[in-house]
């Protein structure tokens, strides 16, 4: 399903956070939402997850306004993983990722045999069904998040808005994170630091800069050596990779 943002704005009190982004994600194709600390990137993923309403323009998924979408509705089709997500019950990993099914229930049924397999496709997928009885208190950093991203994938949703998911995670844990989400038949909107990655995995990019959108293209077209310079503050040599065909950043110490 389609995501479109519309002319957004958004601000805190006077402060604007968010000025006039617009952006659009077909569906199936995974968007890299890239941008210094403080752009605006998880503001605007609030934006689009429906928790915070824009002071202008709209969130649109499939061509429907969410402001028209009931929240149950939205809770079944959009699953997001904050970041510094927390769960503060002592439950265990298993009954976290539960939570992913709550919007997909109803309270006369009880819990069926797809609820159960979603739950345990989405721990194995998410490299945690070995720790599914271990208590949250218990886990490391990178548990905990591959924790919330399993909960996010039981949710089965349409739309996945993911806040710098790679946090905390080990290289093979990363590269295989953004692997799996990219071939997943879902519409993605993912907030990353890590530039290669990004160009590695995401069909477009959108960079941001004082909750503007300042550049939006394919990664070859947007990770040029003069944008790394001016908004990202960074010297670096930019190369077509001859392992996979994207840009490679190399940064110059
Ligand atoms: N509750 C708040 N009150 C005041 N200002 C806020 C609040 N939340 C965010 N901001 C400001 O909004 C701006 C955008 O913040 P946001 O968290 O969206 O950026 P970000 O691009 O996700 O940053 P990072 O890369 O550091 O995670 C920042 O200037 C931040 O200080």
């Amino acid at each position: 399903m389609s995501i479109t943002a519309e002319n957004l704005s958004w601000a805190i009190g006077a402060k604007p956070i968010l000025r006039g982004v617009s952006l659009t994600v077909p569906p199936g194709q995974t968007l890299g939402l890239l941008g210094p600390n403080g752009s605006g990137k998880t503001s605007l993923l609030r934006l689009l997850a429906g928790l915070k309403r824009p002071n202008a323009g709209r969130v649109l998924l499939e061509g429907a306004d969410i402001t028209t979408l009931t929240r149950r509705t939205l809770a079944r089709r959009v699953a997001f993983v904050e970041q510094h997500a927390a769960t503060t019950a002592d439950l265990r990993v298993v009954d976290v990722v539960k939570l992913g099914r709550f919007p997909h229930r109803s309270i006369f049924a009880g819990w069926t045999a797809a609820d159960e397999t979603a739950v345990q496709q989405a721990m194995a997928r998410a490299g945690i069904a070995a720790k599914s009885t271990a208590r949250w208190q218990t886990l490391s950093g990178g548990e905990r998040q591959r924790t919330h991203i399993a909960r996010a994938l039981a949710q089965n949703p349409s739309e996945l808005l993911l806040d710098e998911p790679t946090n905390h995670l080990d290289i093979q844990h990363q590269i295989g994170l953004l692997r799996l989400i990219t071939s997943l038949s879902l519409t993605s909107v993912i907030a990353l630091h890590d530039l290669n990655h990004a160009a590695m995995f995401c069909d477009r990019l959108i960079v941001m800069q004082a909750g503007q959108i300042i550049a939006a293209g394919d990664p070859a077209s947007v990770l040029t050596e003069a944008l790394l310079k001016d908004i990202f503050a960074v010297e670096a040599r930019v190369e077509t990779s001859p392992h996979h065909g994207k840009p490679h950043i190399h940064y110059l110490r």
